[in-house]
């Protein structure tokens, strides 16, 4: 683990189970190569994982079993080793690289912007070859225009003790946000396509299906389908990811699905066995499947491997490390903007409460940031989505590193001026609608005017992608929490507590046993049962939280008195749906009438804002 890192104890454990063919996954790790520095459970490096996976390839050898590993995207943005650097993830690719990953495919934070698809396809590509797979990816060349697949479609190999016969896809769900030097084309549509259709009569042991895709999203369900509708008899694993969930779904007796959590905080384990290699006696396979969540910590790792400090470290795994320690040293990630008074939380506070970081946000931050000024006179009100703010604040040191971890986008604010505020004071109860106003086509068509055939996107891709992958029983709270924001007079959140904020949630995570040596963690539910965890967890709590949050800045200091129009600002990515609120609550605006704000992102903003206001000793 890196230096300065806190160092991880002891916790109950449960063991893996090895079968003929095993996988250990990492998804959205979003640049936490250096590990987690204040969480000592998750402060293994990438230069442990490469010795950790150096340990298991051999404890494979050994048990002539495969192991292989695969990464389904989203590597980039979201933590200052990838973000702080100019051009962004000067060190985060070769650090990456180091690792044998067998394959890989990509996210969506890959091709967010211009610039991260061109090193997708100029330096990931390379580094992993045939092991990198894009199913419905393309490149489009920004000279020509020429468009042509990302990497290739499949890839066919065979296991290196077994000789397994593997064909794998990587998939990436139907994502539009992304530049135009990339076009992904719709699952649904892909799996028409003769190549798939073509590599579904082949007869392999097993088909492997990575994908940048939440596995209760609807993109694997369509791949299922297709597959088992050419193809009945071959087992199918897929391992998804996007949701930033522990999750593992089963889609019928030969085929199951792996997604393994965020942020280098999960490593995931899946093991297949009872396979029929070809050449076999033609009797079908009955593979059974094992999945574990290992925490991202040297002792799991030593625990799992049965090595200890002093003979599980590679010399590679050290090399990696080394690298990672100089790189945060060249980008002085420890450089200290301030110290956080107390712990802020995404989702272990209630949305109104102390100690919730959205509040911090509305309360003390946007006030004092979001100004022009020119309009510094005019009442204004600051919306951004709750899923802008990436990670929690921890009591202790602000460094230059927490600021891209809480805040590693590059957007902006923009603003639609002097608009009445009767219009105004609805959109935020409308970016929080929990019905389904925002998939109706009525809506679209004669509310919105839409008439291309993108739809508005649903509202929920506002908030953050841990609560977007929470299962329908919210719906209901959010629900009644519209209903009172709608109604309310400010549309700000009402004084009174919505039921939904009354209790803690914990869908996705069953409650073990209190034990006194247990740290809180994931403790997690899936179609498997509860026992997929490696540690034994004490449960986190989970509260809810709105899709956007508001300030109400420069409001006449009586209450009661409201202004005739207000200044609506925003954080540009959720334009797509301020727009269409501004419509449904009576406002005849397009983006033609949206302006910048101001200079600066919210990231330098906010990095300044600690600057300024938390300046205590810790
Ligand atoms: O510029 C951006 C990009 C993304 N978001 C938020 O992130 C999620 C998507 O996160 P994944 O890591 O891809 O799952 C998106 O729904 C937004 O909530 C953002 O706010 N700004």
């Amino acid at each position: 683990a890196q230096p300065g890192a806190v160092e991880p104890v002891a916790a109950p454990m449960r063991n893996l189970t090895w079968g003929q063919l095993n996988f250990l996954h990492t998804t959205d790790t979003h640049g936490w190569l250096g590990g987690h520095f204040q969480e000592p459970q998750y402060s293994a490096d990438w230069g442990d994982y490469i010795s950790f996976t150096h340990q298991m390839r051999k404890l494979a050898d050994d048990k002539g079993s495969d192991l292989l590993l695969v990464d389904t995207g989203d590597r980039v943005e979201g933590n200052g080793l990838f973000d702080a650097s100019t051009p962004k993830g000067l060190y985060q690719y070769d650090i990456y690289a180091q690792q044998d990953v067998d394959i890989i495919c990509t996210g969506n934070h890959e091709l967010y912007q211009h610039y991260s698809i061109e090193r997708e396809h100029n330096t990931t590509l390379p580094n992993f070859k045939e092991n990198y797979v894009a199913s419905n990816l393309d490149y489009v060349d920004p000279e020509t225009g020429n468009r042509s697949p990302m990497a290739q479609r499949f890839r066919r190999f065979k296991t290196k003790n077994q000789g397994l016969d593997i064909i794998a896809f990587g998939f990436i769900f139907d994502f539009i946000g992304n530049a135009n030097n990339s076009a992904v084309q719709r699952v649904e549509d892909t799996v028409k396509e003769k190549w798939f259709l073509d590599v579904l009569k082949e007869k392999p042991d097993v088909f492997v299906v990575t994908g940048h895709v939440g596995l209760r999203m609807e993109e694997f369900e369509v791949i299922f389908k297709a597959m088992r509708q050419a193809n009945w008899h071959t087992p199918i694993v897929f391992f998804g990811g996007h949701a930033h969930v522990r999750d593992a779904r089963r889609f019928d007796s030969m085929s199951v699905a792996l997604a393994s959590g965020r942020y280098m905080e999960t490593v995931g384990w899946m093991s297949v066995d009872g396979l029929k290699k070809t050449g076999d006696v033609e009797t079908e396979a009955s593979p059974t499947f094992t999945r574990t969540y290992i925490d991202n910590n040297v002792l799991g790792m030593y625990h799992h491997t049965g090595l200890d400090e002093s003979s599980f470290h590679t010399d590679k795994g050290r090399e990696v490390t080394k690298m990672i320690d100089s790189a945060r040293k060249e980008l002085e990630l420890d450089r200290r903007f301030g110290c956080a008074p107390r712990d802020y939380w995404m989702s272990r506070a209630r949305f109104n409460e102390d100690g919730n970081i959205y509040k911090l946000l509305m309360d003390e931050v946007f006030p004092d940031i979001i100004v022009n000024e020119d309009r510094r006179n005019e009442s204004r009100l600051a919306i951004m989505n709750t899923g802008g703010i990436r990670f929690d604040i921890f009591k202790g040191a602000f460094t230059r590193d927490t600021t891209y971890i809480v805040s590693p986008f590059v957007s902006e604010f923009r603003y639609v001026p002097d608009v009445p505020y009767e219009i105004a004071r609805r959109i935020i109860g409308i970016l929080n609608d929990g019905s389904r106003i925002w998939a109706s086509p009525l809506l679209q068509s004669e509310i919105f005017h839409v008439d291309n055939d993108v739809p508005p996107r649903p509202n929920k891709f506002m908030s953050a992608p841990e609560q977007q992958a929470h299962p329908e029983l919210k719906r209901d709270a959010a629900d009644n929490l519209v209903k009172k924001l709608l109604t309310s007079s400010a549309g700000l959140p009402p004084p009174e507590k919505p039921e939904y904020m009354a209790e803690p949630q914990r869908d996705g995570q069953t409650p073990l046993r209190s034990q006194p040596d247990l740290i809180a963690g994931y403790t997690t539910k899936d179609d498997f049962g509860d026992d997929g965890d490696d540690t034994v967890h004490e449960p986190l709590e989970f509260y809810y939280q709105a899709n956007a949050f508001q300030s109400d800045i420069n409001f006449p200091p009586n209450h009661k008195e409201k202004p005739e129009t207000v200044d609506v600002v925003f954080i540009d990515f959720i334009q797509p749906w301020i727009i269409p609120a501004l419509k449904f609550s009576g406002g005849d605006y397009s983006d033609k009438d949206v302006l910048k704000y101001m200079e600066g992102t919210f990231t330098s903003k906010l990095a300044e804002w600690v600057g300024e206001n938390w300046q205590g000793d810790c």
